[in-house]
């Protein structure tokens, strides 16, 4: 399990990584920018954070519309108040504040759920992130700025590491929020809390680097893309996976029959008497029931796409298949599926011990496992078939008939029917 969760983690992690190297690579070719180029560069963060900022709100992403918020407030803040050097006093006292700011309000991001935008939502958080920049911004006017100098504390005054102008505070901070994010992350396992351990540790980067030329336009720039990457990502997950199997969903077998050509075959798979199982286990056990099959499925058929149509019907898509080939992967499946050992809980189990493993005994199956079947329909496009729909309800036909026949079994439409055999589980 926790193996699992490390893969899935770096997994998750990997878009976000992958623009942390390229910048570099950015970097080095952003001397060769003329003056016009370095300032349409400019442009490019508030640009992408107004385009994130909407995406944002479309798809009802919460602490990424924060984040965004966040990085956009930074940047302006650096690009309008942070442009000459940092050995001025104001600027120095700035650059500190922003240093502890940015870490603090990406630590308050990580602790808020994401339970989707509401008036009253942002209502409740907004102000959080914008009024610190305010405040700031507000010193900066008023030059106020370099008379707090002398009361910065030690631990912002003295850099963590020589080369680096990150102060020992600012590191401290960026340490626990990445920390937490991390931890959130090993949890929660979402795209998006991925997103926000990146550009923590991109932000960190870049005040470390502040004196880089461009290297606040390039973080920024990478941080927002990464933001809309995940914003897209997510929105196209709700709309074609299913959150329960974590297959893709019906309107993602729509897209794929409309790019699969002439020649496919096509299976409606069904669990056996899914009914009668989510009633003696209880609906989660069902849940489970049903995540075990789309992951067998997923793993048997190779070869071929594997969709949860709806309920507990799965569809598999065999592109450039004939039936008699996808029938042979279809009994694969099937036949994997009714050997897996599924382990649960009975809710009606019986209190005393000994009468529950006579139960059990009953059965020659593996003690505290139970056989779950499937039963699968095939048809193959051919010219007669209008349009998909056509050879799905062909398929579904070839399903009844599967059922009808005793269920556990494979029934293609075109193969004659000794063909479409039983094997015993
Ligand atoms: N746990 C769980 N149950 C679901 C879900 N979707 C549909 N079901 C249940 O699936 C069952 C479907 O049962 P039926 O269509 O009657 O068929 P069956 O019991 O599988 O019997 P046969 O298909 O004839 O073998 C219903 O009890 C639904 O409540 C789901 O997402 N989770």
């Amino acid at each position: 399990m926790p193996r699992y969760n490390l893969q899935k983690m770096i997994k998750l992690m990997l878009p976000g990584i992958f623009l942390m190297l390229l910048a570099p690579v950015i970097h080095s070719q952003l001397h060769d920018l003329n003056i016009i180029q370095q300032q349409l560069l400019n442009y490019m963060p508030p640009l992408l954070g107004g385009l994130a900022i909407i995406l944002c709100i479309s798809f009802n992403q919460g602490r990424l519309l924060l984040t965004t918020i966040n990085l956009l407030c930074l940047f302006l803040l650096i690009q309008n108040q942070l442009q000459t050097s940092l050995s001025q006093p104001a600027n120095f006292v700035l650059f500190s504040g922003l240093s502890l700011l940015f870490p603090l309000l990406q630590l308050f991001i990580n602790f808020i759920p994401e339970r989707g935008l509401s008036s009253r939502w942002l209502l409740r958080h907004l102000p959080v992130i914008i009024s610190g920049y305010l405040f700031f911004w507000l010193a900066a006017q008023n030059h106020l700025l370099s008379a707090w100098f002398s009361a910065l504390p030690v631990g912002l005054i003295q850099m963590f590491s020589d080369p680096y102008l990150l102060s020992q505070w600012a590191v401290y901070l960026f340490a626990v929020t990445t920390l937490l994010g991390l931890v959130i992350l090993w949890f929660r396992a979402t795209l998006a809390d991925a997103c926000l351990v990146i550009i923590t540790l991109a932000i960190a980067a870049m005040l470390a680097l502040f004196g880089e030329t461009s290297v606040s336009v390039l973080s920024c720039t990478l941080g927002l893309i990464l933001i809309l990457f995940t914003v897209l990502f997510n929105s196209y997950s709700m709309a074609f996976i299913d959150e329960l199997t974590g297959l893709p969903g019906r309107r993602a077998l729509e897209n794929t029959l409309r790019s699969a050509g002439r020649r496919y075959t096509l299976g409606m798979v069904d669990i056996d008497h899914f009914k009668k199982f989510n009633d003696t286990y209880g609906h989660d056990v069902g849940d489970q029931v049903l995540r075990m099959v789309a992951s067998q499925m997923k793993q048997a058929a190779r070869g071929a796409s594997v969709f949860r149509y709806g309920g507990e019907e799965f569809t598999i898509v065999f592109k450039g298949m004939d039936e008699v080939s996808a029938i042979e992967i279809a009994e694969k499946v099937r036949n994997t599926i009714a050997a897996y050992p599924m382990r649960i809980r009975d809710k009606n189990r019986p209190g005393d011990e000994k009468k529950g493993r006579q139960q059990r005994n009953r059965s020659n199956r593996p003690e505290g496992t139970t056989e779950v079947t499937i039963s699968i329909g095939l048809c193959e496009k051919t010219p007669q078939h209008k349009d998909s729909q056509a050879v799905i309800k062909q398929a579904d036909e070839a399903l009844y008939l599967a059922k009808q026949q005793g269920r556990n079994r494979s029934v293609a439409s075109h193969i004659a029917q000794p063909r479409a055999r039983k094997t015993s589980s």
